[in-house]
């Protein structure tokens, strides 16, 4: 059939020359990048889980042209548009787009060649709409004359509010015209529009028909565009009609109209529909939903071909785009980190309120954690059961030995104490019997005692056990007045009633070292390592489902250094955060560091670095926000308990402390403790183990997300 002097139907003879062509010129083709198509699809299919979405599609952009593509919705324009730009990959058929498959080594598409604009208006919100511009000029590498130019040009041309207007004030059209902006802003060969003018006035939308026409009209630039206006492709040199995944129709708008008899394109689209749908009724009752046949050809459908189809010789592409490869540049470019660099510190700088809480809340964590943890407990009330009545008794100058901060002495009878204590009011009782005095003189100074004789000097003590570190204490803190006693009523003979160990001077650490002592490097790690999991897991997840990740790819930033710029900007972020937390933890809460504090620093930014890598994990493998905060925290109270941070690891027991052994904090927090408390350099094994485990976590993670993100873009 021929509706007009270019277009054809396609047989299935043409079908099969094309296909022997297109194999035969492959190789020529991708070297030299030639192609007369800016866009040619050849059978694609895709599809998400069960549903297919792209079937057996095969679509030319002609260069030089403006290619309308037009279909309902769901129909599946902008996955096709996602597999052009190569964020999608293609689960079969060919795309070539300017002569090679996107990801092409070396190939500048995505890159500076293409301006894609997604549907979603994917900007950020704490830009402003210079930022925006400059953001993309530096990523495509444009000079500040050009891209100043091209920002005064692209505002004055889509009568955008004034350049230093922060995008999240913008009305949504103002945003979508941004977002335009951003895509024409490095005047690409190739144009992929989704959508641009929803939301766009109509005076405002003629004026961009109107400018793609002219930049067209060269014919060194193409541009495919998408839009629910069917009306507005006739503006369009080539229009391609979709539905459920297929190309009803391709050719001039006119011409589409005219073998359909119709005086709109509307009208023609919908007679095309109903053609296909009585077709499809006939031969697939069920339509495209379920992809349940095994091989994409095998689903060819012939009779679905194109009606109409531009196939003149010079246009029917010469390539085979079977590249499994997605590798472009392989040396992250310094330009692409910076850009991102500068993109993460300009919106930290307009969140102000943010960046505080985040420079702050390590320190918060840690005061707290040094204020509530590891202290004796103070005011605990105990009942006092004195059956001496002497103001000169020994019990009385015993009981002023013991530390009345700690511990609250309520004076009670024998029977009053016992029944407060049973009711949860004291935590112990400690009795004196009347002869407590002079039982004990006789401990002291005689050899040979009874029995009766000890039981009534010494002093009686019934704890409440169920709450072991206010028992531990107590218990503590009665040996601490009773040597205190002895000291004074024997002076230098208190050796005569000492327990025979004598505990010497610490070989490390200091005799009144406490909880809060063993616990502040590993609490010090596990705040670094988990603030960094937290800030780096959610900012992935919300660029990516905003859309900016895919722009950022198409734009020309490799997965790679996104991950690098992430983690260069947190470095900063976790710098400020040590400085605080040393700040604090030396100065302040005198916790000592007899090492090298520049170990201590490096061991606590490479733990910072392993928090990030594993929120990069985190972040490339999981699309929403709630399942990354739940991996996140997930992972905390498992990781504290079993990493030795709050508890000794020889307290775990056997096939738990292997797995302990080899999570990130439990090594790394021995070789701080080891650094700050017994001062040991890099020399011992202990602290170099420590620095060896966080390196080949760091590694592995960075490794692990590189891979997903590659994968997933
Ligand atoms: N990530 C995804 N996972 C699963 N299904 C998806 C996904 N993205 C799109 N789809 C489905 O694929 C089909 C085609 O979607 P697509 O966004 O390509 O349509 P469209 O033609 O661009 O629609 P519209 O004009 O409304 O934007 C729809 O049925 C949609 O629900």
């Amino acid at each position: 059939m021929s509706a007009n002097g270019t277009e054809v139907t396609l047989t299935d003879s043409t079908e099969m020359e094309q296909r022997r062509l297109e194999s035969s010129t492959m190789k020529t083709d991708l070297e030299t990048g030639s192609c007369s198509a800016a866009i040619h699809c050849h059978d694609v299919c895709r599809s998400y889980g069960k549903l297919k979405v792209l079937n057996s599609l095969n679509l030319t952009v002609p260069q030089g042209q403006i290619y309308g593509l037009l279909g309902p919705s769901g129909c599946g324009k902008t996955t096709l548009l996602k597999c052009i730009v190569g964020t999608l990959k293609i689960s079969h058929g060919h795309i070539t787009v300017l002569g090679k498959p996107p990801a092409f080594p070396g190939h500048e598409v995505p890159g500076r060649m293409v301006g894609y604009m997604p549907q979603d208006i994917a900007l950020y919100n704490e830009f402003t709409i210079s930022n925006t511009l400059w953001f993309y000029g530096r990523i495509h590498g444009l000079s500040s004359k050009d891209t100043e130019a091209r920002i005064n040009f692209l505002i004055d041309f889509l009568d955008l509010p004034q350049k230093n207007s922060l995008v999240r004030n913008l009305s949504g059209g103002q945003r979508r015209r941004v977002s335009l902006g951003a895509a024409l802003l490095q005047n690409p060969q190739l144009l992929i529009l989704d959508e641009p003018t929803v939301g766009v006035d109509p005076v405002l939308r003629s004026k961009i028909w109107q400018h793609l026409v002219d930049i067209v009209r060269g014919g060194q630039v193409s541009v495919i565009i998408t839009t629910h206006y069917i009306e507005e492709a006739r503006q369009a040199n080539t229009v391609g009609l979709m539905r459920n995944g297929r190309l009803l129709a391709e050719g001039p708008p006119d011409a589409v109209m005219k073998q359909h008899n119709a005086a709109t394109l509307e009208s023609a689209f919908l007679q095309l529909c109903e053609d296909f749908d009585q077709m499809g009724t006939k031969q697939s009752p069920q339509g495209r939903l379920l992809d349940s046949s095994p091989s994409p050809d095998s689903m060819r459908d012939e009779s679905r071909e194109p009606i109409l189809r531009n196939s003149t010789p010079e246009n029917i592409p010469k390539y085979k785009a079977d590249w499994k490869v997605r590798a472009r540049h392989i040396i992250p470019k310094w330009r692409n980190i910076a850009a991102l660099m500068i993109k993460t510190m300009v919106r930290m700088r307009r969140m102000p309120g943010s960046l505080c809480f985040q420079f702050l809340l390590p320190v918060i964590q840690i005061c707290l954690m040094c204020l509530c943890i590891g202290g004796d407990p103070k005011g605990i009330d105990v009942a006092v059961v004195n059956n001496e009545t002497s103001p000169s008794a020994y019990s009385r100058t015993l009981l002023s030995f013991l530390d009345n901060t700690s511990v609250h002495q309520v004076n009670l009878s024998h029977s009053k104490a016992f029944a407060g204590i049973h009711n949860g009011e004291y935590w112990g009782v400690i009795e004196f019997g009347e002869n407590f005095t002079s039982y004990l003189t006789k401990r002291m100074w005689q050899p040979r005692v009874s029995k009766d004789v000890v039981e009534g000097g010494s002093v009686h003590v019934w704890l409440d056990l169920t709450n072991r570190q206010v028992a531990l204490m107590l218990q503590k803190k009665l040996h601490e007045a009773f040597e205190a006693f002895v000291e004074t009523k024997l002076g230098s003979l208190s050796y005569m009633v000492a327990v025979p160990i004598k505990f010497e001077k610490p070989i490390y650490g200091s005799e009144n070292t406490d909880f809060t002592t063993f616990v502040t490097p590993g609490a010090v790690l596990s705040i670094t390592f988990y603030l960094a999991v937290g800030l780096t897991a959610l900012s992935f997840v919300l660029e990516r489902k905003e859309g900016l990740l895919d722009r950022c790819w198409v734009a020309g930033v490799s997965s790679l250094e996104t991950m690098l710029a992430h983690l260069f900007s947190q470095l900063f972020v976790i710098s400020v955060q040590i400085i605080l937390l040393l700040i604090f933890i030396l100065l302040v809460f005198k916790i000592p560091n007899e090492g090298s504090l520049a170990l201590v620093i490096s061991l606590i930014v490479l733990q910072g670095v392993t928090g990030i890598s594993f929120g990069l994990v985190i972040s490339s493998a999981i699309d929403d926000e709630q399942s990354a905060n739940q991996a996140a925290l997930g992972i905390f109270y498992p990781n504290l308990i079993i990493s030795g941070v709050i508890w000794p690891v020889e307290c775990i027991p056997y096939p738990l402390r292997y797995l302990s052994l080899v999570l990130p904090q439990t090594y790394a927090s021995e070789a701080l403790r080891c650094i700050m408390y017994r001062g040991w350099g890099l020399s011992r094994m202990m602290v170099w183990r420590g620095f060896a485990v966080t390196l080949g976590w760091n590694t592995f993670f960075l490794m692990l997300a590189t891979v997903i993100l590659k994968l997933r873009t």
